[in-house]
């Protein structure tokens, strides 16, 4: 039996309609989870207590079971979660059972970093167009695929049967392009840039700015250090700093 068996037993076979009302932030969890059970299936691991999968996951073992609970999978106490199993619910709820074609708007720097990362296929998504409108690198091909322009986008989107848009160009540019990808019929949207879209209310829209979370890290710092100094001036011993679970970056 697995190490990471606990107070939690395999769940009863329960039907997991495919798309369950998840709250937000259950939803933004479910990734980490998942990632959390491929690398204890890797290590050959069966079943997972809540306990071990919120450590892995970086999450309170509460949020967890409660998490869980809403996919229909109850822990009870002696045996653990099925990794397998749980590995199959998240990926139905997520809809990863089937590959999402990605297109990058932007071939500079980030656009070549994301175009060459070999992680996106085992989690479920190809990164099968780039776009840009820099004469210089239109015709190009990156690992592969080729750039074209941002003119033709919406024939690229109905070719390559586009599912999700990352905007990877600069912020003056963001808002043009997630403006052509709305119009090419793409719901789903990426953005790097610096900087917020309108879009549609029917489109989703993820930012992930790492300045954003750099400034809040710093704030994290700046508390500590203040605090460690105020401990010194007070002549008293610095407070321990509590230990919170990663930060999603997303
Ligand atoms: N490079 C990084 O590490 C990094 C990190 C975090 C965020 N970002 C953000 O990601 C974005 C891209 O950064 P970068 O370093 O790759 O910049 P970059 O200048 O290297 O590349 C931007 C690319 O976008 C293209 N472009 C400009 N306008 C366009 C348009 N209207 N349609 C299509 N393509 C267009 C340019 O021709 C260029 O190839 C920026 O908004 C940046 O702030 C970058």
């Amino acid at each position: 039996m697995s190490q990471f068996a606990g107070r939690d037993a395999v769940a009863p076979a329960v039907m997991v309609p495919d798309f369950p009302d998840l709250p937000e932030a259950t939803v933004s969890r479910l990734p980490e989870y998942l990632r959390a059970l491929h690398q204890l299936a890797q290590l050959g691991h069966d079943t997972v207590s809540s306990e071990a999968l919120a450590t892995a996951a970086g999450v309170k073992s509460a949020k967890v079971r409660k998490d869980l609970s809403q996919l229909g999978s109850y822990g009870t106490r002696g045996v653990g979660y099925d990794v397998d199993r749980l590995v199959q619910q998240i990926e139905q709820v997520l809809g990863l059972s089937q590959r999402r074609n990605v297109a990058v708007i932007g071939a500079g720097n980030l656009g070549h970093a994301l175009a060459g990362y070999a992680g996106f296929p085992s989690r479920g998504f190809r990164i099968s167009a780039l776009v840009d409108v820099e004469p210089a690198r239109v015709g190009e091909r990156l690992y592969g695929i080729p750039i074209t322009h941002l003119d033709d986008l919406a024939a690229t989107v109905a070719a390559e049967k586009i599912a999700i848009g990352v905007i990877a160009t600069p912020a003056g540019a963001a808002q043009q392009v997630a403006d052509r990808l709305v119009g090419a019929g793409v719901k789903c949207i990426l953005n790097f840039a610096p900087c917020v879209l309108s879009v549609p209310t029917d489109v989703d829209v993820r930012s992930v700015d790492l300045a954003i979370e750099l400034q809040i890290l710093s704030f994290h710092e700046h508390r500590r250090t203040r605090s460690a100094l105020d401990g010194v001036t007070d002549g008293a011993v610095p407070h321990p700093v509590s230990h919170t679970p990663a930060r999603k970056v997303v």
